[in-house]
C-alpha cells in the first residue's frame, strides 16, 4: 500500500483515519495525526468547518459515497447526543475497521449505541481530557493532547484490535491512555470537569450585573476562575444533561460549602473565621492533589522563580543555562507584570536540582528570588 503506519509509542496500528466532526477536538486530532504521518480524511455536516479544517492542513475531505477501503480508525468528534447516530451511520457506510468517539460523557452515548444496534465489537469509547473554551477548527492545535490523560472505556464486547487502534491513537497524539469503566468515568469527570465548569459559569454570571468600577479592578484571579465560562453553552448543556446525577451531586456538595462559608462570614466571630479557614485549607489540600506532568504529584516538584526582562531570546538563554546545569525543566509558567517590561518565569524541577539551577542562573546575571 506504501502508506506510512503511525505508531503509538510501541504499537503499529493506525495508518489512515477518518475524522467525523472537524471542530476543536476533531481538527486537533487530525493535525496531531498528520504530524505523525497518518493519512487523514475529514467530514463534517457544516461545510464551512470542513473547509477550514482542510485549509489548516488537517487532512482532505472524505469523498462522498463509499470509501474504496475502510480506514484503520474513524474518530467521531461530534457532540455527545450525536455520537450513537453518527456511529451507526459510519458503521453502515463501512468507514473504518475500528471506531472511537471523544465525547465528554460516556455511559449515555454507549447505552444509545447499544440501543440503536451499533456493532460494539469495533467501538471503543474515548475521551481526551484536553480542550479549550473555544470551539471550531480555528481553535485547534496539534499539541493539545500532549501529556494529557485520554480515557478509554472499552466494553466487554470490544475486540482487542479495536482497543489497540484507539490506544495507538491516544499515544500518537501524545496523550496517556487511561482505561476506565464508563460509569466510573462519568462520576470522575463530574468532579474534575463538569462540576467545576458550572461553578465557573456561576461565578462569571455574577459579573453580568457588575459596574465598570468592579470590572475595571479585575485581576488574574477572576480570569483564571472564569476562563472556561466562555465555552459554547450548546455543547455544555448537552454534556451536563447527559451526566446529570453525578454533576448534581458535586454541585450540591459545593453549594453546601459555600452556604456554610457565607453564614460563618456573616457571623464574624473568631471561631467562625477559623471554620472558613478550614475550607481554604481543604482547598489547598485538594488543589495539591491534582497530578502534574505525566500524571505525577504536582507537589513533587520545586519551583525556581526567575525575573526576566521582556527581550527576544531571554527564554532560550534560560533553557540553555538549565541544560548546561544538567537540569530537566518539568513545567513552565510565565507571570507578566502589567505595564512593566518584566515577567516572572516559574520553572518546575525535581527538588534536588532546584539549588543547582538557581546558582547557574544567578551566576549568569539573572535575579532568582528566594533561593
Ligand atoms: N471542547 C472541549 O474542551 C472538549 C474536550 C474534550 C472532549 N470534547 C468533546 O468533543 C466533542 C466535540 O467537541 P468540540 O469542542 O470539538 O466541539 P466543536 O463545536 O468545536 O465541534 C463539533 C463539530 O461537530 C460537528 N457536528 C455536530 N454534529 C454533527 C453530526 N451529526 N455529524 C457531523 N458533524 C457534526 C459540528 O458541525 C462541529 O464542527 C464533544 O463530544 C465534546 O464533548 C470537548
Ligand atoms: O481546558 C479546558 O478548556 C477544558 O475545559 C477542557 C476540559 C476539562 O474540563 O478539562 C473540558 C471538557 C472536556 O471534556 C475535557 C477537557
Amino acid at each position: 500500500m506504501g502508506r506510512s503506519r503511525v505508531t503509538g509509542v510501541d504499537e503499529d496500528v493506525v495508518g489512515r483515519i477518518v475524522v467525523v466532526g472537524t471542530g476543536l477536538i476533531g481538527t486537533s486530532i487530525a493535525l496531531a495525526m498528520r504530524e505523525r504521518g497518518a493519512e487523514v480524511l475529514l467530514t463534517d455536516r457544516d461545510a464551512a468547518a470542513l473547509a477550514l479544517a482542510v485549509e489548516l492542513g488537517a487532512g482532505t475531505a472524505l469523498p462522498d459515497g463509499a470509501s474504496a477501503e475502510p480506514a484503520d480508525l474513524a474518530v467521531l468528534a461530534v457532540p455527545p447526543a450525536a455520537v450513537a447516530v453518527t456511529l451507526l451511520d459510519a458503521q453502515k457506510r463501512g468507514l473504518a475497521t475500528a471506531y472511537t468517539d471523544v465525547a465528554s460523557v460516556k455511559a449515555l452515548p454507549l447505552a444509545q449505541a447499544a440501543e440503536l444496534g451499533c456493532d460494539l465489537s469495533t467501538f471503543v469509547a474515548g475521551h481526551p481530557l484536553a480542550g479549550s473554551e473555544r470551539s471550531g477548527p480555528g481553535a485547534a492545535r496539534p499539541d493539545l493532547f500532549l501529556g494529557r490523560p485520554w480515557a478509554l472505556c472499552a466494553t466487554p464486547e470490544a475486540a482487542p484490535e479495536a482497543v489497540a487502534a484507539v490506544t495507538a491513537l491516544a499515544k500518537a497524539c501524545g496523550a496517556m491512555p487511561v482505561e476506565v469503566d464508563a460509569a466510573e468515568h462519568d462520576r470522575a469527570v463530574a468532579l474534575v470537569s463538569h462540576g467545576p465548569h458550572v461553578v465557573s459559569a456561576a461565578v462569571a454570571a455574577r459579573l453580568t450585573a457588575a459596574d465598570d468600577v468592579a470590572l475595571g479592578l479585575s485581576g488574574q484571579g477572576v480570569r483564571d476562575v472564569t476562563r472556561i465560562a466562555a465555552s459554547d453553552p450548546r455543547l455544555w448543556i448537552g454534556i451536563l444533561s447527559a451526566n446529570a446525577e453525578p454533576v448534581a451531586d458535586v454541585l450540591e456538595a459545593v453549594a453546601t460549602d459555600l452556604a456554610v462559608a457565607a453564614s460563618l462570614l456573616r457571623d464574624g466571630s473568631e471561631g467562625a473565621a477559623a471554620h472558613v479557614a478550614d475550607l481554604l485549607l481543604r482547598g489547598n489540600a485538594g488543589r495539591s492533589r491534582i497530578p502534574g506532568k505525566h500524571g505525577g504529584d504536582q507537589s513533587a516538584y520545586a519551583t525556581v522563580q526567575v525575573v526576566i526582562p521582556d527581550r527576544p531570546g531571554e527564554l532560550a538563554m534560560i533553557f540553555q543555562a538549565a541544560g548546561v546545569a544538567g537540569v530537566n525543566i518539568e513545567d513552565v509558567t510565565i507571570e507578566h507584570s502589567p505595564g512593566r517590561p518584566l515577567g516572572v518565569l516559574e520553572l518546575s524541577v525535581v527538588p534536588e536540582a532546584a539549588d543547582r539551577l538557581a546558582a547557574e542562573l544567578r551566576s549568569r546575571g539573572w535575579s532568582v528570588p528566594g533561593r
